[in-house]
């Protein structure tokens, strides 16, 4: 596993798939078989159809030239050329309805019309459903992965980045893979086109290989062109996608700052140089449509002009030219396809590279082979022995942390913004590793506990409250189901949450919008104290956790809290020093060093930092 500092290393070529990863991702088109697989069947009876489809649509043709032209028409009874046995059905048919030839031989050839659109739409529909299943858990497995993403993933990769890559990435493998279908009911008519050609007459059919060469060559042409540009296309896409989400999620504060003309101004440039390989894509696709076009009608020239002369010496029949006339359709459209969906193969294999190096992201926290157990009961001991911590991008948030906080003590950690409060406190929930020095709870090594172990003992309240959209109890018991609604109601009436939740026209079954906004930040803030309440952690960490409260509420606030700090372990980190006066000890930080420490009285009396601060509230 890779630690988050090393990690960072990989963070350009993440951004901007470099040329690195595309070298290593060459083949990652092929690595989607494993989701595939399990439609294997629906693949096999998709393909089946297909190629059944594909022979039913080959002996039409069969039908109208070597039976209907040749043998009804001309009546050129002798010909070496085979007709697949066309000519002994339809006089099964005459004989077996009575029908003129010429009647049996036009419904033989609907017969088999008819049998290969019923196969093609049934092997198209397999194969979308098998496309579209196997892309549904594509997507399920990246969010998966990307849920357990450390934060220091997210420090650096924009949100819009990683959406990009889960919805609209995704979205390109479900057009190709629906796309191949279609590719796949082209080819079979390709070969089995190809091999009756050469059936009826191998001549000729030689004779056209120079036109299919050249149209494969021109796909290879465009297959070139267009292979890079797509994976800036895509690129581009994900940077729009990053900046939008970064804007919209800011919206307030760009309005407020007038930044309405700048960001745009940066959309336009981004979104022109978007269009500008849109552009040069645009450009390409569509002259080699036309020049595929051109070299489908001038094959049909040629094989008039080859063909009269063959039926003039004798070598062939008015059938079989008629018959490779409609062949040539299949030998091109195979190509046509090809093209098509290489558009689609060169979008899906920018959006493969991208999504199979998120799926292959390593980053993760650093664990041993087996975690140490916490004790049934944490008595709250967390001691910091010289802690010092930097951000992936290298920002010296701690150094040289050295306190211990006792069992039920409530420990306060002051000091100026960025002096590295918060750090300390996403330390103790394990959100990063700690390469230089420890902490320990109860006596244990943070780093030999599992993640998830601590966060259940551990109960944050942050100063940035997130609400899911669901119902109010939903936001308290966060899909927990020891959480019942009882409980998640003495949750709330513990935070002073209870009276304006029971206010509400559906009180704890209504529904929340997507980020809280139908709530105030203060009650927001009271949810998220019922949120960790409800969960009663043995140690509680309160970041910030009344700053958005109002004086009144924030009294009730601080009493309910009184009563959780009772025998439990309680960090409490706050800018309103009054608040935290009553703190059993009072930690002070500076840039990222604790500078004092000892009880209000004591801190004041003694006239540093603390005092300064405090002196600056009254
Ligand atoms: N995710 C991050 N990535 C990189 N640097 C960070 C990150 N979070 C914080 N920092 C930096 O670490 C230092 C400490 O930040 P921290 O948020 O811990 O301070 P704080 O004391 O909680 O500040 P505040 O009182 O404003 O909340 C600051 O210099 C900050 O810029």
């Amino acid at each position: 596993m890779k630690p988050a500092v090393d990690a960072l290393a990989d963070a350009a070529s993440f951004l901007h798939v470099g040329s690195r990863a595309r070298n290593t991702c060459q083949w990652s088109i092929a690595r989607l078989w494993p989701w595939l697989r399990p439609f294997g069947p629906t693949l096999l009876q998709a393909t089946f159809c297909a190629t059944i489809g594909a022979s039913a649509a080959i002996l039409a043709p069969v039908v109208v030239g070597r039976v209907v032209i040749d043998h009804i028409l001309l009546s050129q009874r002798v010909s070496p050329a085979p007709d697949f046995g066309q000519q002994a059905w339809t006089d099964w048919l005459a004989a077996q309805t009575g029908a003129a030839p010429l009647f049996a031989a036009c419904a033989l050839a609907a017969l088999w019309i008819i049998l290969s659109v019923i196969c093609g739409t049934i092997s198209q529909r397999l194969f979308s459903q098998a496309s579209y299943m196997s892309v549904g858990q594509l997507r399920i497995a990246l969010f998966a992965r990307v849920e357990r993403l450390p934060p220091s993933f997210f420090d650096r990769m924009p949100i819009g980045h990683v959406l990009t890559r889960v919805m609209g990435d995704v979205e390109s493998l479900s057009d190709l893979l629906a796309g191949l279908s279609s590719l796949a009911g082209s080819l079979a008519p390709f070969v089995i086109a190809t091999t009756v050609m050469l059936g009826v007459d191998a001549r000729m059919t030689v004779e056209l290989t120079p036109f299919i060469l050249l149209a494969a060559l021109a796909n290879l042409a465009f297959r070139r062109l267009t292979g890079r540009l797509y994976h800036d296309i895509r690129d581009m896409l994900s940077q729009l996608n990053a900046y939008l989400h970064e804007n919209i999620s800011g919206i307030e504060i760009v309005q407020s700052s007038g930044r309405e003309e700048i960001n745009l101004s940066r959309f336009v440039a981004l979104a022109d140089e978007s269009n500008r390989f849109e552009g040069r894509a645009v450009r390409i696709e569509t002259s080699y449509y036309p020049f595929i076009d051109s070299l489908s009608y001038l094959a049909i020239g040629a094989i008039l002009w080859i063909g009269g002369a063959h039926i003039a010496n004798g070598a062939t029949t008015l059938g079989s030219v008629v018959l490779f006339i409609q062949f040539s359709d299949m030998l091109f459209r195979p190509i046509v396809a090809l093209a098509e969906q290489a558009n689609n193969l060169f979008r899906a294999r920018a959006a493969c590279e991208r999504i199979f190096q998120l799926l292959d992201h390593e980053e993760a926290l650093r664990c041993p082979d087996v975690f140490l157990p916490l004790p049934n009961f944490v008595r709250g001991k967390i001691e910091f022995k010289n802690l010092c911590f930097r951000y992936p991008d290298g920002v010296e948030a701690l150094s040289q942390i050295n306190f211990t906080v006792n069992p039920g003590e409530s420990v306060a950690i002051v000091g100026p913004t960025g002096s590295g409060k918060t750090t300390l406190a996403r330390l103790v929930c394990r959100f990063y590793d700690m390469p230089d020095g420890s902490l320990f709870i109860d006596d244990v090594d943070i780093m030999q506990i599992s993640p998830a172990d601590i966060r259940r003992r551990v109960g944050i309240v942050f100063q940035d409250f997130h609400i899911f959209a669901g119902t109010i109890y939903e936001n308290i018991a966060l899909g927990d189901e020891r959480i019942t609604l009882e409980k998640a109601m003495v949750a709330a009436e513990a935070a002073s949450a209870l009276p304006f939740v029971q206010a509400l026209p559906n009180g704890f079954a209504t529904i929340l919008g997507d980020r809280g906004h139908d709530l105030s930040q203060g009650q927001r803030q009271l949810l998220a104290l019922a949120r960790v309440i409800a969960r009663d952690p043995e140690v509680l960490i309160l970041d910030e956790a009344t700053a958005n409260i109002d004086m009144k509420t924030e009294e009730i606030v601080q009493d309910a809290l009184a009563k959780m700090k009772v025998n439990r372990t309680t960090i409490i980190i706050a800018h309103r020093l009054r608040t935290i006066r009553e703190a059993d000890r009072i930690v002070v930080l500076d840039r990222g060093r604790i500078v004092e420490t000892g009880s209000h009285d004591h801190l004041i009396a003694q006239g540093g930092l603390y005092k300064t601060l405090y002196d600056l509230q009254k």
